[in-house]
Parts: C-alpha cells; sequence; structure tokens
C-alpha cells in the first residue's frame, strides 16, 4: 500500500490520531551495523522519509514507499513473538518522522526491551531510546540528477535543504547514549565527517569520542562492498575512527526480512 512519503508532519488521520504506524516489515535477524552488530534483534521498519539518499537500501521505504497501517499493540505482539531477542531495531524509512514512534518506543521499554532507532538525525523525538544510531546524510548522499534511481534531481534541492539539521542532531547527541555512523562513497567524505563531528562536539556538552564515530562502506549488494569496504577500513584506521562492516549485506546480500 502506498505511503504518504515526505513531509514529517502526521501523514495521515491515522498517523495524526495515534492509530499507528506505516510499517514496510518486521523481521528477525542480526544488527548488521555500528557497536551492537551482531547481536540478534527484531527489526521493526516504518514506511516513509523526509529525505532521500541516492544510494536507499530501502528503496520502498523513501522512494517508492509501501507499508501497512499497523497499530501498536500488533507490532508490540509480532515483536514477542521472536522470544530470544532482547533488543529491537525501530528503522525505516525514517522511524522518526511520524509521532507514533514514540508510542511504540514507550511500549517497547516498559515491556523490558533494548532500543536501538536508526535515524538521519534530522528530527528530534523525546522517547526512551537506548542507541541513538544517527547516520547523518552527507553531500555525497544527495540525489543529483545524474544519480537520482528514479527521478531527474526532483529531489535534489529539498534533500540537501534538509539532511543536516544540527539541532536535532546536538539534542540526540546530549540526550541519548550515541553513535554517529556514516555512509562513506569514498575518501572524499572525509573533510565533511571531520568537519561536522567538530560542530558536534562544539555544540554539545556530550564528550563524542573517535570511536563513536563510524565509517560504513557504502553497498548494498556484496559486490558494491567489495568495491568500497577495503578503502573505508584504510580510512577508519587513518582517521582514528570505528569501522563497521554491514554483516547482514556480507551474510544474506541485505535480502528482505535480513
Ligand atoms: C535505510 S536507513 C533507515 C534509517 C535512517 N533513515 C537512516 O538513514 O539512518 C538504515 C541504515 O542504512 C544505511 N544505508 C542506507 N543505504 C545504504 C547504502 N547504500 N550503503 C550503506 N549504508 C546504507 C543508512 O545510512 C542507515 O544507517
Ligand atoms: N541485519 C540488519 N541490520 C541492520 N542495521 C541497520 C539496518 C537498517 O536498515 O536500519 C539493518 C538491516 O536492514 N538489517
Ligand atoms: S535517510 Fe535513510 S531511509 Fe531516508 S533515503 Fe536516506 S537512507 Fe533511505
Ligand atoms: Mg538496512
Amino acid at each position: 500500500m502506498p505511503v504518504a512519503s515526505d513531509i514529517e508532519e502526521p501523514t495521515t488521520d491515522a498517523d495524526a490520531a495515534g492509530e499507528g504506524l506505516p510499517i514496510n516489515e518486521v523481521f528477525y535477524s542480526l544488527q548488521g551495523e555500528g557497536t551492537l552488530a551482531g547481536v540478534p534483534s527484531v527489526f521493526v521498519r516504518t514506511s516513509g522519509c523526509n529525505l532521500r539518499c541516492w544510494f536507499c537500501d530501502s528503496y520502498h521505504t523513501s522512494w517508492e514507499p509501501t507499508g501497512a497501517w499497523r497499530d501498536v499493540d500488533s507490532i508490540i505482539e509480532q515483536v514477542q513473538s521472536h522470544e530470544q531477542a532482547g533488543h529491537v531495531v525501530l528503522t525505516g524509512g525514517e522511524p522518526l518522522i511520524h509521532e507514533e514512534s514514540v508510542e511504540l518506543l514507550e511500549r517497547l521499554a516498559a515491556e523490558g526491551y533494548h532500543t536501538t532507532v536508526e535515524t538521519n538525525g534530522t528530527i528530534y523525538r523525546d522517547a526512551p531510546i537506548d542507541l541513538a544510531s544517527i547516520s547523518p546524510k552527507l553531500a555525497s548522499s544527495t540525489p543529483t540528477p545524474e544519480r537520482d534511481p528514479k527521478g531527474e534531481g526532483e529531489w535534489e534541492e529539498k534533500h540537501e535543504q534538509n539532511r543536516i539539521d544540527m539541532d536535532a542532531l546536538s539534542q540526540m547527541v546530549d540526550d541519548y547514549e550515541t553513535q554517529l555512523k556514516f555512509v562513506v562513497t569514498d575518501e572524499s567524505d572525509l573533510p565533511e565527517i571531520t568537519n561536522l563531528v567538530d560542530r558536534v562536539r562544539k555544540a554539545t556538552a556530550t564528550t563524542v569520542a573517535d570511536d563513536d564515530v563510524l565509517l560504513m562502506p557504502e553497498g548494498m549488494t556484496r559486490e558494491q562492498l567489495d568495491g568500497t569496504r577495503s578503502e573505508v577500513a584504510e580510512l577508519a584506521m587513518e582517521y582514528g575512527y570505528r569501522y563497521t562492516p554491514r554483516l547482514h549485506v556480507d551474510l544474506w546480500n541485505d535480502a528482505p526480512g535480513t
């Protein structure tokens, strides 16, 4: 079912009335990325996003969003059906465009789950988040006409205008345990990364250690990662940042439900 995708305000009456979330998929897997890589987790993937990264590996949550409106009770029930899992990863699309994500996070916390939110860091929400996995989008994510997967660059300006929100980013860093996880296409991303990390360090009261800054190779298939992972690993060593793999791509080629 198509879902309105590019507005930060409630997308439909259901959203506004707190009657649920547009859900693209719920699945049990290993956390493939970041400081918790390898941890068995239930993933709740919402649909809709306020950005359009040309490389988005969840095309049907951003460029052509699909999903079913589900109430929080049914989502919780499905999460609980995976009895081995103590961790839940709320992702998307951009999960924090939906106000109802707060209700879901509150219910998950009440049930004792560790919650990770995978977010582009442009929208702040006050919610029980154990790990804010913030992936700020760099200029190399902008869908120029030459690398637009769907159109001819109609989203270039809007994406460029909205991809960094220092207030939201800084407030998340101050309020939550955080990892800053950058998608790196090549070494030309590093000056923007170091500059953004410096700005966050100046704008917050929190210590952002170098190993809280993660470099993740761009690629949604093993083959694509074969072309980027070595360079990104070298860059992590050169800059003293942490390298993160994409285990689900290495293991399952980022197939749906993994
Ligand atoms: C689909 S996004 C959803 C969460 C949120 N919208 C965000 O971008 O952080 C999930 C994670 O995958 C990363 N990602 C998306 N496409 C990617 C690609 N082609 N290569 C590497 N990482 C990618 C994002 O940066 C983010 O960390
Ligand atoms: N296994 C697995 N780990 C992940 N970590 C972050 C993901 C995401 O799409 O947000 C993701 C994902 O899609 N699959
Ligand atoms: S912010 Fe996340 S969900 Fe949105 S387009 Fe970029 S990678 Fe995809
Ligand atoms: Mg993913």
